[in-house]
């Protein structure tokens, strides 16, 4: 089905109405109907258009990602952040120009009065042995370039690690293309409108490791993810049973996104709120530290560096004048939040 959509109903009163609601809970949506057309598509892309105007967060099911994968890319972080610090520091994120690599513990932050985070991370972004990575980009916008990754000669294991997240990493990357179309519909746009604006998708993935402390030995200023909201159009997330994620509601109330197993949290991110003229919703949130060690893989997916992000015309009105007229290309305004974001890792490496 290629059809312009029908409208579900009115855009802009659904998100004047919703912007006034609270939510307490964050809805379970699921994507079985996803390869459905007509009136069962569309009744999913209303349950993903209700949850992104409102929480701005969902989890899906029956997704079609293969349970062996996610298994599989959990053990290979296990794997990775239980060797040696020389191995990890092999692949240090000072040795990349473009956020690649591993973060030591306390390297990040995203709230500049706190002291770090308590956690360590190896991220990624599209690899060129998946031959989809376009060359080049504009000065200022966020650079596809090579991955750091452990070589052989360091680590036994590396080439099974790179394997595992490799496969889980393609896997998410055809969820995520799954859903923009999905997205598009929520937007009373033609299903096919992300299409041209996602060919190389800025999909960094990261996986993240928490250390589990007593609960008394917490430091305010220093949290598992201080509250933050992401960068990109929306990311797709997969925790493992521990828990700590809060997601945080209009009236500042902080709402549990507890583990469901064979699920993943979908949240909007800041390009898709700025884009969609924000009529998608992109909320805060953060990672409490856990008194056990928890895992968890945030992917977050954009649309091509070079895309301009102007609102299309289904999220602009007289009503709602566009609230962004400053043009931003997608990989500009990435690179902008990421370079505040990283500043200490920079400084320390
Ligand atoms: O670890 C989590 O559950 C959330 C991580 C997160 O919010 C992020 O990396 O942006
Ligand atoms: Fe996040």
């Amino acid at each position: 089905m290629s059809s312009q959509s029908q409208p579900l109903h009115s855009l802009h009163s659904l998100a004047d109405q919703l912007s006034n609601s609270d939510f307490d809970s964050i809805p379970i949506i699921d994507l079985s109907d996803a390869s459905e057309s007509g009136t069962r598509r569309q009744a999913l892309a209303g349950h993903i258009r209700n949850a992104c105007l409102n929480a701005g967060f969902f989890y899906v099911k029956n997704h079609s990602v293969p349970t062996e994968t996610v298994a599989g890319a959990f053990q290979a972080a296990r794997d990775f952040f239980d060797t040696t610090s020389e191995i990890k520091q092999s692949v240090d994120i000072g040795k990349s120009d473009n956020f690649r690599g591993y973060m030591a513990l306390l390297t990040e932050n995203n709230v500049p009065s706190n002291k770090g985070e308590l956690h360590e991370a190896f991220n990624l972004g599209l690899d060129p042995s998946l031959g989809l990575a376009q060359e080049g980009g504009s000065a200022g916008e966020l650079q596809h370039s090579e991955n750091l990754w452990p070589s052989d000669q360091v680590w036994k294991g590396a080439t099974g690690f790179k394997q595992a997240v490799l496969d889980y990493y393609s896997a998410v990357l055809k969820l995520g293309q799954v859903l923009f179309p999905l997205f598009a519909l929520a937007l009373d746009l033609d299903e096919h409108f992300f299409d041209e604006k996602t060919r190389f998708p800025a999909a960094i993935m990261r996986l993240l490791r928490y250390p589990g402390i007593p609960p008394e030995q917490r430091d305010e200023r220093i949290p598992g993810i201080g509250p933050h909201t992401d960068f990109e159009c929306f990311t797709i997330l997969c925790q493992d049973a521990v828990g700590g994620l809060q997601v945080q509601n209009k009236k500042g109330e902080w709402i549990d996104a507890p583990y469901i197993p064979g699920t993943f949290v979908i949240n909007i991110g800041d390009q898709f709120a700025r884009w969609t003229n924000d009529i998608f919703v992109s909320t805060p949130h953060r990672v409490l530290p856990p008194t056990s060690t928890r895992y968890s893989i945030p992917y977050f997916f954009g649309c091509d560096h070079e895309v301009p992000l102007i609102p299309p015309s289904t999220c602009t009105s007289d009503e709602r004048p566009n609230k962004y007229p400053e043009i931003m290309t997608a990989g500009a305004y990435v690179k902008s939040r990421l370079d505040e974001t990283y500043t200490v890792s920079k400084v320390a490496a």
